[in-house]
């Protein structure tokens, strides 16, 4: 479970949520803007709040009023960013390899990279680095390096936005079945409303820096569902 009560300023922007997540796979969903990545940058340490607590699994993650701030390494969480930050002197396996270590051996060691690189169907891209990966790829071996730590806690901002449809769905299915198996809890931001609905995933609604939602997508997305349709009913109009 993780738990949380930010607030949070940005210049002009203003977060303040307070919200618990239970759920597997929970969707922020939200608008540009909505703060999204600003939320996920939050949990995943690489920004401190102005005020706030999270804890994850009963552990305190940040708790700004008893000066307490776990470092982003020590929090069992992995962050996929919007644009992959991988490290461009590293090939692919160089860069999922970064971050595993090797507790018990190297075989099980190895075999965690192999099968990230394999679930997100980066095996062939092994060697290359990653000025030679199109968006896509590069996204798909960031989430790669991102479980093969294998995390309690995964946090991505729209991972598969380079992607077209068919693919990124092809891939998030293989993810949740892996995310469950493992026992790992996920939170995706994202613009794609149909995602959280393919995904039976609890859905998160930001509106300007504040949660205005939470619930199942069916409830929660309903006005975003009449919006959609009534843009293709209106887009179908204009092309007759
Ligand atoms: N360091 C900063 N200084 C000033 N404003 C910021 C800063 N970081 C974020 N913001 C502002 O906070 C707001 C929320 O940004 P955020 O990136 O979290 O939105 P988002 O929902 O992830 O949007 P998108 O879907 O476009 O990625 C935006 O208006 C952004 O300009």
């Amino acid at each position: 479970m993780l738990e949380f009560a930010l607030d949070a300023r940005r210049g002009a922007f203003h977060l303040e949520i307070s919200c618990r997540l239970t759920a597997e796979w929970t969707v922020i969903f939200g608008h540009s803007g909505a703060g999204k990545s600003t939320l996920l940058r939050l949990l995943a340490g690489l920004d401190r709040p102005d005020n706030g607590r999270i804890a994850f699994g009963g552990t305190i993650l940040t708790d700004i009023a008893a000066r307490l701030f776990m470092a982003p390494g020590r929090r069992g969480c992995a962050f996929v960013t919007q644009q992959p930050a991988l490290f461009p002197h590293m090939n692919v396996r160089s860069n999922v390899v970064y971050g595993v270590r090797p507790r018990n051996n190297l075989r099980e060691w190895m075999g965690r990279v192999d099968e990230a690189l394999a679930l997100v169907g980066a095996s062939d891209l092994h060697d290359r680095y990653p000025r030679d990966l199109s968006g896509g790829e590069a996204q798909r071996v960031a989430v790669a390096r991102a479980i093969a730590v294998r995390p309690k806690l995964l946090l991505l901002d729209e991972p598969f936005s380079a992607l077209d449809g068919p693919a990124a769905d092809a891939l998030l299915d293989r993810l949740q079945v892996w995310l469950r198996n493992n026992g790992v809890q996920t939170v995706m931001a994202t613009h794609e409303a149909a995602d959280a609905f393919a995904l039976g995933a609890e859905v998160a609604l930001l509106q300007d820096g504040r949660l205005a939602a939470l619930g199942p997508p069916q409830e929660v997305l309903a006005q975003e569902r009449e919006r959609i349709t009534s843009r293709l009913s209106n887009r179908a109009v204009r092309l007759k």
